[in-house]
């Protein structure tokens, strides 16, 4: 993660039926932007038009860019949110989710330490996902030793799968 003076790394990407928000998003958190809620520099993995498109090669961009240590966070847009969460959710590494809510976002940094924000399209509008966005780059994981061991936990079965007993 960034520090105070570093950027926060941003990566963003969605499908056809994610097009119109993301290009929102795209134009909100650029560069000049005077309204951007945070220090960050933003990669666009596309989609750039409504060509109909199949969103897990956005999700796996967006993943590919985290995983390598290119980008702090995600945010993905697909027309529910949900087929870019679960695709996103299959890459070790990533703790993608929905959310629709400034509650959820934030809380799901600093329980989960989730990296990827997913949204829909077609579910919120401009407005509300400029404040579910806020909240989740603002937010910091939060290392309280019940967090941390429900992490691990997380983390071990993406390490070793299902518990054999
Ligand atoms: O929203 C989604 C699933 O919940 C998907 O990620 C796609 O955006 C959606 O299926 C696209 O729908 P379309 O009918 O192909 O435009």
């Amino acid at each position: 993660m960034p520090t105070s003076k570093t950027p926060l790394r941003v990566v963003l990407a969605g499908d056809h039926a994610g097009f119109p928000l993301k290009s929102f998003i795209a134009e909100w958190l650029s560069e000049g932007s005077s309204d951007r809620p945070v220090e960050l520099t933003l990669k666009d993995c596309g989609a750039y038009d409504e060509t109909p498109s199949d969103y897990p090669t956005f999700a796996i961009a967006v993943a590919a860019e985290i995983v390598a240590g290119r980008a702090d966070k995600g945010i993905l847009v697909c027309g529910s949110g949900v087929g870019v969460s679960v695709a996103a959710n299959k890459v070790a590494g990533i703790r993608a989710a929905v959310c629709h809510d400034s509650y959820t976002a934030h809380q799901g940094v600093e329980h989960d330490d989730m990296n990827v924000l997913c949204v829909g399209g077609r579910v919120i509008g401009p407005e509300l996902a400029k404040e579910v966005i806020k909240a989740f780059l603002k937010a910091e994981y939060t290392p309280k030793e019940r967090h941390a061991r429900r992490l691990e936990a997380v983390l071990k079965l993406e390490r070793e799968g299902l518990p054999t007993s």
